[in-house]
């Protein structure tokens, strides 16, 4: 994705939440970028940050703030800019589909009247026009019968096909960025697969980019282009997905990959599932905040925190395990992209 510009660009992103015991930083420090018509996954385990790092984009924050960083979006500061503008900019450049379908959808709406408001409150369209257009996107999303399923109440509806609603909404205005964050997380398997091949479908057809926020490494292997990990509130590593699966470069990325055995990775790739949990964001640990968990740590992991290492073109990591310095050496671990990264962290694992 190199030579076009990006669409999106988030840098050195602080999110702070008060809390009863003090405030906590949900995210921090995180960079990345979406280009036109890309997908990128922000994957990691549950209170990682992936939510919040989604909502600071939409603006969505309730009680957090962004206390650093910018969010840019095309030439505007979304971190920045008046809460009208971020209302205009919601809905009509950038939609955002929830886990959750039913609580996004207002029980006491027509669903189709709810694709309606949605169109009108962006373009000046007539009632009439609006009506026609809310069935055809409800065509699109795959809805059988959607001039009846347009008069249809949220709760005369499975779960899909609520998401499928949730969906026709988003895509009204013809957003440039689509944030879905979980979801197909509430939907059995077979649903789950549905919903995702639409997405993609759309997509493809629409142009749309996407930040797609998962915990499950196979959907990121299905639906994205490339991956930003996320553990305790930073980027672990990201990269493109081909590049991530196949040779994940960061511990933790190898550890999540342990919990989908594909036969499209190499096992040779995948560790012991991943054990402990994650840290409360109250008390991070010191130095590398998933020392206590890695299967990988020495003695310098607690002491001193790792940066961002940049360990090939569009590729990080954040793992003491890729420090080329003298101090990085003297372990023997010295790790690269490719095989020869693979082999490095398999030699040098610590003991
Ligand atoms: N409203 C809030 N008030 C206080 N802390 C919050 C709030 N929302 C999020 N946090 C903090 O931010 C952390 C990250 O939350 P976030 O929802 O982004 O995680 P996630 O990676 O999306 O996980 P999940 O998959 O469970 O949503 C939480 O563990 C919590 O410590």
């Amino acid at each position: 994705m190199t030579g076009t510009v990006p669409l999106l660009e988030v840098t050195n992103l602080r999110v702070r939440f008060p809390t009863r015991q003090g405030p906590v930083e949900a995210v921090s420090d995180v960079s990345f970028d979406v280009h036109p018509g890309e997908t990128v996954a922000v994957v990691g385990e549950s209170g990682s940050g992936k939510s919040v790092t989604a909502l600071a984009v939409m603006g969505l924050l309730d009680s957090g703030r962004v206390e650093g960083g910018s969010i840019r979006y095309r030439d505007e500061d979304l971190a920045s800019v008046g809460t009208k503008r971020m209302r205009e900019i919601r809905g009509e450049e950038i939609a955002m589909v929830f886990q959750n379908p039913m609580t996004a959808l207002d029980p006491l709406y027509t669903v189709g009247n709810q694709i309606v408001e949605a169109i009108r409150l962006h373009r000046e369209t007539g009632r009439k026009e609006a009506q026609q257009r809310a069935v055809d996107l409800l065509r699109e999303v795959g809805l059988p019968d959607p001039e009846r399923r347009a008069r249809s109440y949220p709760h005369e509806l499975s779960g899909g096909q609520q998401q499928r609603v949730m969906i026709a909404i988003a895509l009204a205005c013809n957003p440039s960025l689509l944030i879905a964050d979980e979801p197909t997380t509430a939907l059995d398997v077979t649903v789950e697969a549905q919903i995702l091949r639409l997405m993609r479908t759309l997509q493809r057809d629409h142009g749309t980019a996407m930040l797609f926020i998962t915990h499950d490494m196979g959907v990121v292997a299905e639906m994205a282009d490339r991956v930003v990990v996320m553990y305790a509130g930073k980027v672990v590593e990201q990269g493109r997905v081909e590049d991530v699966l196949n040779d994940p470069q960061n511990p933790y990325t190898r550890a999540l990959l342990a919990s989908i055995p594909s036969p499209t990775i190499s096992r040779d790739a995948l560790m012991p599932a991943i054990r402990g949990a994650v840290p409360s964001l109250l008390e991070t640990p010191s130095g590398c905040r998933f020392h206590p968990r890695c299967p990988e740590a020495f003695d310098r992991c607690p002491t001193e925190e790792p940066p961002l290492f940049d360990i090939a073109a569009g590729r990080d990591s954040r793992c003491w395990l890729h420090d080329r310095t003298p101090a990085g050496a003297v372990r023997g671990r010295a790790a690269g992209p490719s095989g020869e990264g693979a082999s490095a962290l398999g030699v040098g694992r610590a003991g």
